[in-house]
C-alpha cells in the first residue's frame, strides 16, 4: 500500500510542536507523560510513519489501528492518538507511548493535522472541484491555467498528487486529513500560491477535507455511481452537499448541466455562480463549441455582463469545453480578472493542461485515432462515445470493462450505452479484484445485447489481446476508444497490483500493426 511513504508527500522541514499543548488546546484527554513530547507529523498508517509522528489508531474495516502501535513506535512515533477501543488494546500498552483518546478520532482528525502542520496560517488559494466525473479532469485544467498565469500551483487528484515538476502517483482521489494537511505543508515549503484538490463523495463522508476552508469550491454532475457506498442518488447527492456550506467554502460556481446543479443551487448556503454548456439553460455564464478536431475543442465563454474568452483545449469533447469554461469561471470568482485568463489563452494558443489518461490520444498521425480513457460510469460512457464520434469520420470500436468489487449495478446500464453508441464492442477484463472476472464480463454483455441496436459484440477476456484485436479491426479513419485504465499502471487481482499500462499497451499494439 503506502511502503516505504514514497506515495506521500510531507514536508521536509517540519515545524516540532507540544504534544501537551495539543491536549490542552484541544481538551483531549491523555494517558501517560505529555509533557516534553515533541510532534512533528501526523500519519494514520504504520507503514508510513516517520519520526516524530504522532500515530492515529482508527477502527476500520478489517483491524483497529491502534493494534499496529508497536509497529508505530518502531517507525518513530511518539504518540498514539485513538478511540477508547483502542487505548484499551494490549498492543497500545506495550508500545509504552503516551496515548491521546478522543471520543471519534475521525471528526477531530482534520482539526488536529491541520494544528499539526499550522496549515490555516498562511493559507494558499484553495480550489475545490466534486461531481460524479470531470474532477481529475477541471483539476488539470486549472493546475494547468494557474500554471499559464504564472503561478506557483499544487495539484491533487486521483492521478496524482503535484507541486511543481514534482509528483508522486495517488492512493486515493482524495486523501486521508493527515495526508492533505502534510501535502498542503510541503506545498508551503514550496512556496506554492495556489492548490486545486479533487474533492469525492466518500472523503466528504469520512471527513477527510475537514479543517480545510475552500475559497471556491464547484459541483460538476450527479449520475449513478459508487452505489456500493450509498444506497441511491439521493444518498450520494446529500454526501457531496456539505462542500456548499459556509464552514467549507467562501464560494461555489455549479454547473447546470444536470439537474442535480439546480439542487445544489437551492440548498446553497454561499455565494453561487453557475454555468451550463446546454442549449436554453438560464445560467450565469455559457460555453459554447465552436470546433471539434481529433486534436482540440475550441470555446466560447460568456459571462453575465456579456464578456466573453474564446480559446481552445487540447482534449476532445463537447464535455470538455464545459470543464474548461467551468475551470475558468472559479478562477474569476477567486478573484482573477477575465481579461488576464484571456490574455494568457491567447498568448499560448490555448489551454495548456496535461491529462493523464482522460480521453488520451495515443495514436500518431497515420491509421486509426486511439483514445485511452479512464471512463468507468454509464455517463462517462455516453459522453466519450459523443465526443470521439464527433471527430472521427469512420467506425467507432470501444474496449472496456468494469471494476471488480465495485457498484456491480451499473454494469448492464454500462454495456447497454456502449453497445448502442459504438459499431463495435470488445467487452474485457479491467480491475477484476476478487471478483470473478468472467461474472464481470456477463453482466456487461448482457447489458450491450439488450441495446435497441446493439453493435458487433466481441468478448476477449486478456486487455493486451482486447485492444490487439480492436486495432486490426480498425482502419484509416476509424476510432478506437479503451475505457477504464486511463493513467493507471497496474491491474487490481486477487489483491495483488500486477504492472499493466494500458497507453504503452495501446502504443505497442499500434506499432505491431504497422500505424507507427
Ligand atoms: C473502504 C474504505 O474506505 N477503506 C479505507 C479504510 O480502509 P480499511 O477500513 O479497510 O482499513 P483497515 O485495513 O481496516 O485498517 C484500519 C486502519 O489501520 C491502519 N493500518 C492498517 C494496516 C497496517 O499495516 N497499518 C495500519 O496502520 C490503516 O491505515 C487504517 O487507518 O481506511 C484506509 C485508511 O484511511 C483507507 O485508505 C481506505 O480507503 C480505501 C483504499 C478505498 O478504496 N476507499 C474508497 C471507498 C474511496 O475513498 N474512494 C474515493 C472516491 C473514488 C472515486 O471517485 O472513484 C476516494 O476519495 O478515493
Ligand atoms: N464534465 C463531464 N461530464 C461528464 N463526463 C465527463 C466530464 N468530464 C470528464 N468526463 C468523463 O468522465 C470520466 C472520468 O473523468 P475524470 O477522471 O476527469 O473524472 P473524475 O470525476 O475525476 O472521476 P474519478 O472520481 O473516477 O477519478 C472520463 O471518461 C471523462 O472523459
Amino acid at each position: 500500500m503506502r511502503d516505504g511513504d514514497s506515495s506521500i508527500l510531507r514536508p521536509e522541514h517540519p515545524a516540532a510542536r507540544p504534544l501537551a499543548t495539543l491536549v490542552a488546546e484541544f481538551g483531549l484527554e491523555s494517558r501517560g507523560p505529555v509533557e516534553g513530547v515533541e510532534i512533528t507529523g501526523i500519519t494514520l498508517d504504520s507503514r508510513g510513519v516517520l519520526p516524530g509522528d504522532l500515530f492515529v489508531g482508527l477502527r476500520g474495516a478489517h483491524r483497529h489501528g491502534a493494534a499496529l502501535a508497536v509497529a508505530a513506535r518502531d517507525a518513530g512515533a511518539v504518540a498514539v492518538l485513538t478511540d477508547a477501543e483502542g487505548a484499551a488494546l494490549e498492543e497500545v500498552a506495550a508500545s509504552g507511548l503516551p496515548v491521546v483518546v478522543v471520543e471519534s478520532p475521525r471528526d477531530a482528525l482534520g482539526d488536529i493535522s491541520a494544528w499539526v502542520y499550522r496549515t490555516r496560517e498562511h493559507a494558499p488559494l484553495m480550489l475545490g472541484v466534486t461531481g460524479t466525473n470531470g474532477k481529475t479532469s477541471v483539476s488539470y485544467l486549472l493546475h494547468g491555467m494557474l500554471t499559464q498565469l504564472g503561478l506557483v500551483a499544487g495539484l491533487s487528484t486521483t492521478a496524482e498528487r503535484a507541486i511543481g515538476d514534482l509528483a508522486v502517483t495517488s492512493e486515493l482521489t482524495t486523501p486521508e486529513a493527515t495526508e492533505i494537511h502534510g501535502l498542503l505543508a510541503r506545498m508551503r515549503e514550496s512556496e506554492v500560491r495556489a492548490v486545486t484538490l479533487e474533492v469525492s463523495a466518500q472523503a466528504l463522508s469520512r471527513r477527510r477535507v475537514d479543517g480545510l476552508v475552500f475559497d471556491v469550491v464547484a459541483f460538476l454532475n450527479l449520475s449513478r455511481d459508487h452505489f456500493d457506498d450509498y444506497a441511491d442518488m439521493d444518498e450520494y447527492f446529500e454526501a457531496k452537499l456539505p462542500l456548499f456550506s459556509p464552514d467549507r467554502a467562501r464560494r461555489a460556481v455549479v454547473s447546470l448541466d444536470t439537474e442535480w446543479g439546480q439542487r445544489v443551487v437551492d440548498s446553497c448556503h454561499i455565494p453561487v455562480t453557475t454555468i451550463s454548456s446546454r442549449d436554453g439553460v438560464a445560467a450565469d455564464w455559457n460555453v459554447r463549441v465552436t470546433e471539434e478536431t481529433v486534436e482540440y475543442t475550441a470555446f466560447e465563454l460568456t459571462g453575465p455582463d456579456g464578456r466573453s474568452v474564446a480559446s481552445r483545449v487540447g482534449i476532445i469533447g463537447r464535455h470538455m469545453a464545459a470543464n474548461a469554461g467551468l475551470a475558468i469561471v472559479m478562477l474569476v470568482e477567486a478573484g482573477f480578472e477575465l481579461e488576464a485568463i484571456g490574455h494568457v489563452l491567447d498568448r499560448d494558443g490555448e489551454l495548456i493542461a496535461r491529462l493523464p489518461g482522460r480521453v488520451e490520444r495515443v495514436s500518431g498521425d497515420r491509421g486509426p485515432v486511439l483514445y485511452v480513457d479512464y471512463g468507468h460510469s454509464p455517463d462517462a460512457f455516453l459522453v466519450t462515445l459523443d465526443a470521439v464520434r464527433h471527430v472521427v469520420p469512420g467506425r467507432l470500436i470501444m474496449v472496456f470493462g468494469a471494476d471488480g468489487d465495485r457498484d456491480t449495478g451499473k454494469r448492464g446500464e454500462m454495456g447497454r450505452i456502449a453497445s448502442e453508441g459504438a459499431d463495435v464492442v470488445i467487452i474485457t477484463d479491467y480491475n477484476p479484484r476478487f471478483e470473478e472476472p468472467a461474472g464481470i464480463r456477463a453482466a456487461l454483455l448482457e447489458g450491450a445485447a439488450s441495446a435497441a441496436h446493439p453493435a458487433e459484440i466481441h468478448e476477449v477476456a486478456q486487455q493486451r489481446d482486447a485492444i490487439r484485436l480492436a486495432v486490426s479491426i480498425a482502419r484509416e479513419g476509424d476510432g478506437i476508444l479503451w475505457a477504464g485504465p486511463g493513467h493507471e499502471d497496474y491491474i487490481d487481482v486477487q489483491g495483488q497490483k500486477i504492472p499493466f499500462d494500458a497507453r504503452e499497451e495501446a502504443r505497442q499494439a499500434l506499432r505491431e500493426a504497422g500505424w507507427e
